[in-house]
């Protein structure tokens, strides 16, 4: 490709080679779309091998309120492609207008339902519903996304493993293990730290033995750029077009930008097109490997969890985790901890939270019951 003319001071670096030469990779251009498809046919395979031992599939529940177009759009997708690797879809479309304890109910009907192995809410949610509540009332067994409390907490702490890892950072490792980029012992910087991407993608590094800097929108920009300049990985998580630039990167790091940002483009008929939170043209002349937007981190986020839900799947249909979501602790048992949680005294913590929050809601819903 050539280099646009741009208004930036991008290095005058040469093409560095690739920091390893991997089947999914092009030159320094990270193919996310073919990573993506082993990834599938990987749990397809798994889908199949469990249909024919114990004649069931796992199952994914997707619940989605209001009727924002880029949500409807995703939850198409990860339906579509649930189909394909042989999962079981199930849907929840709730109106705008639906209120919280409606949305707690349809979770805890997933919850309940013994067919559905993971739980996935569309976020973002209306401004009105408590996205906190929402997924602290997710089964920890069904979390498929990984952000209840619990996943996190034992992601964050040393020699704990969360049942499930967040689909994009997760999906950000195995893009740089599959391309045979190392990450222990390396420097990381993260662009961001939002809930769903940046936080966990630097703990998730600091799982791998990455020394893992978060930079953010608090950081000033200079010092932002000089971390990064000195990290082996970027994962870009800002959710700002282009931020990270050419100057950003040292030569030959690896660059994985998970931003998807419209910007205007008269040339397509769309009126648009996505960039990434990287300036693309200019960082993929100095780094040794990067993920193009679209075609990198999108595709493994959809991959991730098809793969976290056969996963389930099999920890359901094996018995490793039991078949009702919750063991059902009735009265003051509910106040005492787990034999689970006793061995780990973060996620007791935000259990304690939990219980508290699951007899509220118990009240709340025990009409509807
Ligand atoms: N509870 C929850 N879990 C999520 O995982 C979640 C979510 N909420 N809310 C919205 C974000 C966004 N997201 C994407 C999934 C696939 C692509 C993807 O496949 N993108 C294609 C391009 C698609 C296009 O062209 O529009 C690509 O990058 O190649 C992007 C973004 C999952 N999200």
């Amino acid at each position: 490709m050539s280099t646009p003319a741009t208004t930036s001071a991008a290095p005058a670096a040469p093409a560095i080679a690739p920091a390893a030469s991997s089947p999914f990779m092009n030159g320094n251009v990270i193919d996310g779309k073919a990573v993506a498809a082993k990834i599938r046919e990987e749990t397809a395979a798994k889908v199949a091998e469990l249909k024919a031992k114990y004649g069931k599939v796992p199952g994914l529940a997707v619940v989605i309120v209001g009727e924002r177009k880029d949500s409807q759009t995703y939850v198409r997708m990860k339906k579509k492609a649930c189909e394909e690797v042989g999962i079981a879809s199930f849907g929840a479309d709730l109106p705008d207008t639906a209120t919280q304890d409606e949305v707690l109910a349809v979770v805890a009907g997933f919850n309940a339902h013994p067919d559905v192995h993971g739980i996935l809410v569309q976020l973002p949610l209306p401004k009105h519903i408590d996205e906190q509540a929402v997924l602290g009332a997710i089964s920890v067994e069904k979390d498929v996304d990984g952000f209840h409390p619990l996943n996190i907490g034992r992601l964050a702490m040393k020699g704990r493993e969360p049942l499930f890892t967040p689909c994009t950072p997760l999906g950000c490792m195995v893009l740089l293990e599959r391309c045979g980029i190392p990450i222990k012992g390396k420097r990381a910087v993260v662009v961001g730290r939002s809930n769903i991407v940046g936080m966990p993608a630097a703990l998730l590094l600091n799982k791998r033995d990455a020394a893992v800097t978060v930079v953010h929108s608090a950081t000033p920009k200079a010092d932002a750029e000089a971390m990064c300049r000195q990290a082996d990985i970027i994962i870009a998580a800002a959710g700002q077009a282009q931020l990270v630039r050419g100057s950003w990167v040292k030569p030959g790091a690896a660059v994985i930008d998970v931003g998807t940002n419209p910007i205007d483009d008269k040339t397509k008929a769309s009126g648009y097109r996505l960039v990434g939170d990287a300036h693309f043209e200019e960082c993929k002349a100095v780094a040794g490997a990067i993920t193009p937007v679209p075609g990198g981190v999108g595709p493994m986020t959809i991959a991730i969890l098809l793969r976290n839900t056969a996963d389930s799947g099999e920890r359901f249909l094996t018995g490793t985790v039991k078949v009702s979501s919750k063991p059902q602790r009735k009265g003051l048992a509910r106040l005492l901890p787990t034999r689970d949680q006793l061995a780990s005294p973060l996620p007791l913590l935000a259990a304690a939270v939990g219980v508290a929050a699951g007899a509220v809601l118990q009240r709340a819903t025990a009409g509807r019951r």
